[in-house]
């Protein structure tokens, strides 16, 4: 039975995991390297909170107790006595097989251990562990407080008791959980990715403005947001590795990532998270 969760990662993804976490009644640390990240993640995660007591979706006193069932951590020996880690840190291999490694000589024998990648290879983060087994894909999508989606992608070695109990745990967040292989991008990513990556093909070859490309995807497809604001939303260092993945992982020339897209992250322009990206933002949200 999963009752205590480090969450590793404050940034925006990491942060919303460890706060539905902490509003389904789970016992929650929110780990980052830096005590800084970390108290960043849990101002917006109060902010939400205060937004949710405003609309009466919760009371002031479920409030508190949510926000006291999250703690701070900036030391992964944190995870001694937890039940489940989700990862939430880059999307980068070398980076994820890293915290992988230690957390597997940290963790208790039963704890699973969860990543919440968008894209890379879940059976080659398990290898890295001595429990490959209690290896497994958990991705939430962006803003996890609001999306129902999560994917569930088992390694080769994933074994069906761990595959149980996240699944069970998805619900028991208020989510709804589908099943995925382990291949790159999974479901979602392989079909949003190319979509806005082929978004910014069409303002680097001049075809529209950045505005119109939106506009045409809102308002021709009844999207909630145009692919450009999403890119943005969802960080441009996170679309360019996820479509690396996806030309890497199919060698497939499709998926090589447009030149303007490596171009705005080589310059720091990340999206809303660094106050610029396809659009200007104010420098606020983490
Ligand atoms: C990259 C990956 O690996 C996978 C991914 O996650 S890909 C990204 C998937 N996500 C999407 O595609 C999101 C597309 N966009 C949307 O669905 C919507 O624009 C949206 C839900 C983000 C915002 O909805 P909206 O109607 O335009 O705006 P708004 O009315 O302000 O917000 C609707 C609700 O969402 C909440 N919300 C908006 N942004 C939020 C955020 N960043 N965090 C938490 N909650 C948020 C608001 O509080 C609001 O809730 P209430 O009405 O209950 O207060
Ligand atoms: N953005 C999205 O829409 C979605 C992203 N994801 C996935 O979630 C993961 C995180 O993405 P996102 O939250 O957007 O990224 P962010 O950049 O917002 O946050 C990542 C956080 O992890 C921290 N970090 C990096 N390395 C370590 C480490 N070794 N130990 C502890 N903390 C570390 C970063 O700190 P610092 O900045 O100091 O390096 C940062 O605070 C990625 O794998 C991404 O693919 C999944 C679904 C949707």
């Amino acid at each position: 039975m999963i009752k205590k969760v480090l969450v590793v990662g404050a940034g925006q993804m990491g942060a919303g995991i460890a706060q539905v976490c902490a509003q389904a009644g789970l016992e929650v640390f929110l780990h980052d390297q830096k005590e800084e990240a970390v108290q960043k993640g849990l101002q917006s995660i109060g902010k939400l909170l205060g937004r949710a007591v405003e609309k009466g979706r919760m009371t002031e006193g479920e409030k508190i107790a949510t926000q006291q069932r999250l703690t701070p951590s900036t030391s992964l020996q944190d995870a001694a006595d937890c039940d489940l880690v989700i990862e939430a840190v880059v999307e980068k291999m070398e980076v994820k097989k890293a915290v992988f490694q230690e957390l597997d000589g940290i963790t208790p024998k039963h704890a699973i251990l969860a990543t919440n990648t968008s894209s890379l290879a879940i059976t080659e983060i398990a290898a890295t562990t001595k429990r490959p087994d209690q290896v497994i894909g958990m991705h939430f999508m962006n803003p996890v407080p609001v999306m129902k989606l999560v994917e569930i992608i088992r390694g080769l070695q994933t074994s069906e008791e761990t595959f149980k109990e996240i699944e069970e745990l998805a619900k028991v967040l208020g989510k709804v959980p589908v099943s995925v292989e382990d291949y790159p991008g999974f479901v979602s990513n392989r079909i949003l990715m190319p979509m806005i990556n082929e978004a910014i093909f069409t303002v680097y070859e001049g075809v529209a403005t950045v505005e119109d490309v939106d506009t045409s995807m809102k308002l021709g497809m009844n999207h909630p947001m145009g692919p450009l604001t999403l890119a943005d939303f969802i960080g441009l260092d996170t679309c360019l590795y996820i479509m690396e993945v996806l030309h890497e992982g199919f060698a497939d020339s499709k998926y090589r990532p447009c030149p303007l897209l490596k171009q705005y992250v080589q310059a720091g322009w990340l999206g809303k998270k660094t106050g610029r990206g396809f659009y200007q933002y104010e420098k606020t949200t983490g």
